[in-house]
């Protein structure tokens, strides 16, 4: 048998059932999954209505490519479209984020004619080659040939972007919130400072709501509260209810560069992504699923501040919707540790000090005591209180 090279550290669970906010381990455990596999089962582990799209599906057509029209590419383009962004008029599926954020950023290269590309800090975007280039950490960057990019601070004045984003700019990529960098909230006066910036040089600006759209944050897309519309944005985790789907829409224009082979994936917009797509984008408007997150998310919020706020370890709490951190003053490995084997709550890192919580949106009232109850006994465990 060959030996496989694991990406991310073993958590040491052998995960064999999952039903809406809950995964079972193979000893019949039962864990509340604030994990969700990176985010991607927001709308809950093999959710009945993703199931029967998917199998239903794939008794018809399983592969095809999309230089054939397919029903389930029609229907998740008039699904999508449902949901997509006001300002949206152009879109490309594909099937991992990383995959969006190289289509949005080759995009605006061909575009521009230009090159350079401007990120913030503690940004995460990927770590295939052009997605890495935007990715801050320099541990993921280390030894791969990536883009000489500009990093500016989340926290900067956002009187002084203008003097940041050089000329030969051809994309400038945020995340509303970082998700992997720490659950930093970008400002409207920075989102629009960027733009302006943008506007200037002749940038295109980019939002990657990956993480924080479809619904997760409380409102389908993250970017509508910071009022100012990109040229691009790249979605994908949950957008086919934990299958893989990737998109990237655009105003009018931007995308169609990438067409006549200058861009391209085997699976893109494969059958049995986009009946998932299909289904998942009618559950999110069917079933108010935004709406149900920034609820569940706001007494989730509520009980962490009541059972966290105070305690000497804990150094804040933020987030929005069913994308929050509680950030520490220690390494956050033990205490996610402890959740896991003594809370049978999973969660993940975010940074160097947060704990991220990104549970499906159906995480119930107990659940959400479950884990806030869960997270104070293991932090004041492991820090002491
Ligand atoms: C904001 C953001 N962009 C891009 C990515 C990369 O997505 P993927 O892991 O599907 O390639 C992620 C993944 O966590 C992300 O959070």
């Amino acid at each position: 048998m060959l030996k496989l090279v694991r990406f991310y550290g073993y958590r040491g669970l052998r995960i064999v059932k999952g039903s809406m906010q809950y995964v079972w381990d193979d000893t019949g455990r039962r864990f509340i999954d604030c994990h969700a596999g990176h985010g991607a089962a927001f709308l809950g582990h093999s959710n009945p209505t993703i199931v029967e799209a998917v199998a239903s599906q794939a008794r018809e057509l399983i592969a095809a490519s999309s230089s054939f029209s397919t029903p389930s590419l029609e229907e998740a383009l008039a699904e999508f479209s449902r949901v997509a962004p006001p300002w949206a008029e152009e879109i490309v599926f594909l099937n991992t984020g990383s995959e969006a954020v190289e289509a949005a950023l080759k995009a605006a290269w061909l575009a521009t004619g230009r090159r350079g590309v401007v990120a913030l800090k503690n940004s995460f975007h990927g770590r295939t080659l052009a997605s890495l280039s935007v990715t801050w950490n320099p541990r993921y960057r280390s030894g791969a040939p990536v883009l000489d990019a500009t990093f500016i601070s989340p926290t900067i004045d956002p009187g002084d972007v203008d003097k940041r984003v050089p000329r030969d700019t051809a994309a400038i990529i945020i995340e509303p919130i970082q998700g992997e960098g720490g659950l930093t909230r970008v400002s409207p006066e920075l989102a629009k400072a960027l733009k302006e910036a943008a506007d200037r040089v002749g940038a295109l600006l980019i939002f990657d709501e990956i993480q924080t759209g479809f619904g997760r944050t409380g409102r389908t897309w993250a970017h509508l509260e910071l009022g100012v519309e990109p040229d691009i944005m790249t979605a994908g985790k949950s957008i086919a209810g934990g299958l893989p789907a990737s998109a990237v829409v655009s105003r009018d224009g931007v995308l169609k560069s990438l067409a006549g082979g200058r861009h391209g994936s085997t699976h893109a917009a494969n059958p049995l992504s986009m009946a998932a797509v299909a289904a998942a984008s009618r559950l999110l408007r069917g079933e108010g699923v935004p709406d149900k997150a920034r609820r569940a998310g706001a007494l989730l919020a509520q009980l962490l501040q009541e059972r966290l706020g105070g305690l000497r370890p804990v150094r804040d709490i933020r987030g929005e919707g069913l994308m929050l951190g509680v950030e520490l003053r220690f390494d956050p490995g033990p205490v996610l540790r402890c959740l896991q084997e003594s809370q049978s709550v999973l969660a993940l890192k975010a940074g160097a000090t947060v704990v991220r919580l990104l549970p499906p949106y159906a995480i119930s009232r107990r659940d959400v005591e479950m884990v806030a109850y869960g997270l104070e006994q293991c932090i004041c465990r492991e820090a002491g209180c």
